[in-house]
């Protein structure tokens, strides 16, 4: 039974799967030229059973994640308004990478720490800040500093054999409360944390003008989205932190099993990058992801047994398929030199089409910037692992297998940084207060980042005035022109 399910979870077995009295036929594939003939034939969407299942048994009710194509296509468009502008990745980067291995005196010695419960909070407090475009008042930050980080340990396999049951069936909410709170603590700790975070947001942040938070705001006060949508909105910002932290803490713990790329970044800043995408070739946060055909209920499932109703992605197998990728298992960021080599489906980290990861952009620029700051000779911050640390057999970390988003088994980090001046720096728009009291001057923002939306004004008030500037001239030529040749 194991190795049946490792092989279709992982490996991408490429048959249809059934249960009898379930409507659903699934396909695993980590073949790329399926991928490719599914993307290009079929007209589809993100499937129900996907969704089903991150609604009920994690956490994305209500938000772009579970919505219809229409719906998401309208939000999605929003919210690519309102991403940070290019230039502030490299700012909010450094105050990422500062805050996460900070210390209070300057250490000459090796200090190790479990990074995956420093990031998160980090990423939490990163991505509030910019994401989602809110000024972050005391309450809120104090309690994401008490957040115990605590990775989901459900298997995704008994999330299907879940769904095989209907327990994803709104009546058995309290059921999988019940199942969560026996058998996956750390499961129940999150959904109760994503709560509280959601609340809190909404009572202690405050919005930055023109952010992806005061557009939410917005939308729901013209009833253009639901309450339950605002919050969901809220969640799915908070539980991207996942994602983003598991990439983040495994490229520094590859950056910390491999040195020697470290004067590669240092000499070609794209090549920081390539670093990256090797990270989420070997390591993807979502180890899965599933699309169905539209219309499939009421023409095809009539007819044919065959065919799947579901076609699942494996990532993890497509990106560590033999066949396509050459010495699969080894960290080799050069192979992404080759300007083709994460084309034809065969590298697909966020997913793929029109229903594809919305934070990609974010998270690439921010990864490669953490990358590069990290490598910066300037930085001086040193990475290594413990010398007991539990690695595969290449000596690189150990993913844990068979979760959705999965966080690497031995994440201790070993670092030391002996210059006091590359330590945390206060940031601009984090509370620097701490009392309620005078809570007013954490919302009066001295200095913000531009949005996307802002650099496209911007940008259009200074084509405008060039235009006009150029119309301006080429009407004076013209009169001096016509002025010229008119007879005297
Ligand atoms: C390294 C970090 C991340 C990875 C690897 C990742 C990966 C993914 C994947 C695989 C999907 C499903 C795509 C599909 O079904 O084709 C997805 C969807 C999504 N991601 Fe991410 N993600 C990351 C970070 C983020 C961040 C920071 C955000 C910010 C809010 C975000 C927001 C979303 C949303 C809203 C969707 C649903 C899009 C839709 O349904 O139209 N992700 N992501």
């Amino acid at each position: 039974m194991i190795p049946l399910i490792d092989k279709f979870l992982w490996k991408g077995s490429e048959h249809v799967y059934s249960v009898p009295w379930l409507r659903n036929r699934i396909e695993y594939s980590s073949d790329p030229q399926r991928v490719r003939a599914y993307l290009k034939g079929k007209k589809f969407t993100r499937s129900q059973l996907s969704m089903d299942m991150l609604t009920r048994f994690h956490l994305s009710n209500n938000s772009i994640v579970v919505s219809h194509d229409e719906h998401a296509h309208f939000l999605r468009a929003l919210f690519l308004e309102r991403m940070p502008a290019p230039e502030c990745y490299p700012d909010m980067a450094k105050k990422l990478v500062d805050q996460v291995f900070k210390a209070k005196e300057p250490v000459d010695t090796t200090e190790c720490m479990p990074l995956s419960g420093e990031m998160i909070r980090e990423v939490y407090i990163s991505l509030l800040s910019n994401l989602l475009g809110v000024n972050v008042l005391t309450p809120l930050h104090d309690y994401i500093n008490t957040i115990e980080f605590k990775p989901g340990t459900r298997p995704m396999h008994l999330d299907g054999i879940m769904y095989a049951f209907g327990l994803q069936l709104p009546g058995f909410g309290p059921m999988r409360t019940l199942v969560n709170w026996v058998f996956f603590k750390g499961d129940h700790y999150t959904r109760k944390i994503a709560q509280t975070l959601e609340q809190m947001v909404f009572d202690f942040s405050t919005a930055k003008p023109n952010s992806w938070y005061a557009t939410l705001l917005d939308l729901k006060t013209s009833k253009r989205i639901t309450s339950e949508q605002f919050r969901g909105e809220i969640t799915s910002t908070l539980v991207s932190a996942f994602a983003l932290s598991s990439a983040l803490t495994s490229m520094l713990l590859c950056l910390a099993a491999r040195p020697e790329y470290i004067r590669s970044i240092q000499l070609n800043e794209g090549f920081a990058k390539h670093f990256v995408n090797e990270v989420l070739r070997l390591y993807p946060p979502f180890r899965q992801f599933g699309y169905e055909e539209k219309g499939i209920w009421s023409e095809k499932s009539k007819t044919s047994n065959q065919e799947a109703t579901d076609f699942m992605v494996t990532v993890y197998g497509l990106h560590r398929n033999e066949d396509i990728w050459e010495d699969a298992d080894q960290f080799k960021p050069e192979r992404f030199l080759n300007p083709g080599s994460a084309g034809g489906c065969k590298f697909l980290p966020f997913g793929m089409s029109k229903r594809s990861c919305v934070g990609r952009l974010y998270s690439m620029r921010l990864l490669v910037e953490v990358l590069k700051y990290v490598c910066s000779e300037k930085t001086a911050l040193t990475l290594s692992l413990p010398k007991d640390f539990e690695a595969d057999y290449m000596g690189l970390p150990e993913g844990a297998s068979g979760r959705l988003v999965s966080f690497p088994i031995d994440d201790r980090i070993c670092f030391s940084w002996p210059h006091a001046e590359a330590r945390s720096t206060p940031s601009m728009d984090e509370p620097t207060v701490n009392t309620m009291s005078n809570t007013m001057s954490n919302t009066q923002e001295v200095q913000r980042c531009p949005y996307s939306s802002d650099q496209n004004r911007l940008a259009k008030h200074k084509d405008n005035v060039q235009q006009l500037r150029a119309n301006r001239e080429s009407a004076v030529n013209h009169k001096r022109t016509t002025n010229i040749k008119r007879p005297t």
